[in-house]
């Protein structure tokens, strides 16, 4: 099985944490880890924020949090941005800061995903603007409760049209594009869309959907020797308003920074990742261990909330 850098890293960072409990680790696999991370620091792609100079990307959700956060990064990197989401105030500030931080040139489309017209409409637009598109930044959610499941079968179906469905027909509606430059789609979910976590039920279901739709595609585009990448990042706890207002009572760490979490996404998407897991130790070790102990990985997950202070809504 043909390891890669980033899971060397992650068993790396396993071995270190199960043999430090058993006194191993000075004799055995202080040797191995450091061999394994000089190979993992001498592997490490180099990013440039030139790769992304007048390069066309659209991103999705980025009135705020992780979204305005890329925006912003691909201005300061020289890109055209096409940015949306449904408050057309907040879109036109990051549109004008866009173009402030030196974005080749920014422009903003207001609307819910919930209609998948808009979602065509958007990918239509960039081609009006550009003709063409390199990047397509699938980021946007919608409303997303922290409780125990309510039974509310209606809110999954939205939810995936919102989460899932748009993302999937933007997606059609760009490949043809994508496939002219060589592009890439950046898919963002989570935690949450590998692992079981609590009080996010509807939510999770949309973000399995992403992985179990995109890694089938990634799969039919390598076959059919198409040029085009699909980088799925799986986020932990971040930092945003909306984030540490649903959670920061429950969560017993704070979230990691937004903006350093939006340059990630741009940077594993220019080279052209598989996965992203961000941040790296929170995310990638829980999915190392997930297939060889899920009980002890789901009583983990529990113990990191406090799961007391979630009351039946
Ligand atoms: N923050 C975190 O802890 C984590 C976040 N993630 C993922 O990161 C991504 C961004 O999260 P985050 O920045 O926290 O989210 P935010 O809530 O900060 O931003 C969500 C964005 O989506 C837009 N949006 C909401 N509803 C709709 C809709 N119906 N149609 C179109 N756009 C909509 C919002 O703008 P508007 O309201 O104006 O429409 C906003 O721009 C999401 O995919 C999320 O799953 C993953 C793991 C952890
Ligand atoms: C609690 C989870 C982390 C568990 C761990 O030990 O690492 C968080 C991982 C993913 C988070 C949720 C998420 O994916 C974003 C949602 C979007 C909304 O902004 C509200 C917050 C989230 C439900 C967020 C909650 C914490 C996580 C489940």
């Amino acid at each position: 099985m043909l390891l890669w850098s980033s899971d060397l890293q992650g068993l790396s960072l396993l071995c270190l944490f199960f043999c430090s409990r058993m006194g191993l680790l000075l004799k055995i696999l202080v040797p191995f880890v450091g061999l394994v991370l000089a190979f993992c620091f001498y592997s490490k792609e180099d990013f440039k924020p030139e790769m992304l100079k007048g390069k066309r990307v659209i991103v999705t959700g980025a009135s705020t949090g992780i979204g305005e956060q890329m925006a912003y990064h691909l201005a300061r990197m020289g890109a055209h941005v096409l940015i949306t989401a449904r408050t057309e105030a907040k879109l036109q500030k990051v549109v004008t800061r866009c173009l402030e931080l030196g974005a080749a040139s920014a422009h903003y489309m207001n609307g819910s995903m919930e209609d998948m017209a808009l979602a065509e409409d958007v990918v239509k637009e960039a081609k009006q603007l550009w003709g063409g598109l390199d990047m397509l930044i699938l980021n946007h959610i919608g409303y997303t409760y922290f409780n125990y499941f309510d039974g509310d079968v209606e809110h999954i179906r939205k939810l995936l049209e919102i989460n899932f469905l748009s993302y999937v027909a933007m997606t059609v509606s760009a490949l043809p594009m994508l496939k002219e430059s060589g592009g890439s789609i950046l898919v963002v979910s989570s935690t949450a869309g590998k692992i079981g976590i609590p009080f996010v039920a509807p939510y999770s279901a949309t973000k399995f959907a992403l992985d179990g739709f995109f890694s089938s595609l990634r799969q039919e585009l390598i076959i059919e020797n198409i040029n085009v990448s699909i980088t799925l990042c799986i986020l932990g706890h971040i930092a945003t308003e909306t984030a540490e207002k649903t959670v920061s009572h429950v969560m017993q760490k704070p979230g990691a920074p937004k903006k350093e979490c939006a340059l990630e996404i741009i940077k594993s998407g220019a080279l052209r990742k598989r996965e992203l897991y961000y941040p790296y130790t929170t995310v990638r070790i829980p999915l190392l261990i997930r297939d060889w102990t899920p009980e002890f990985l789901d009583s983990l997950i529990r113990n990191s909330l406090n799961v007391e202070k979630v009351k039946r809504s």
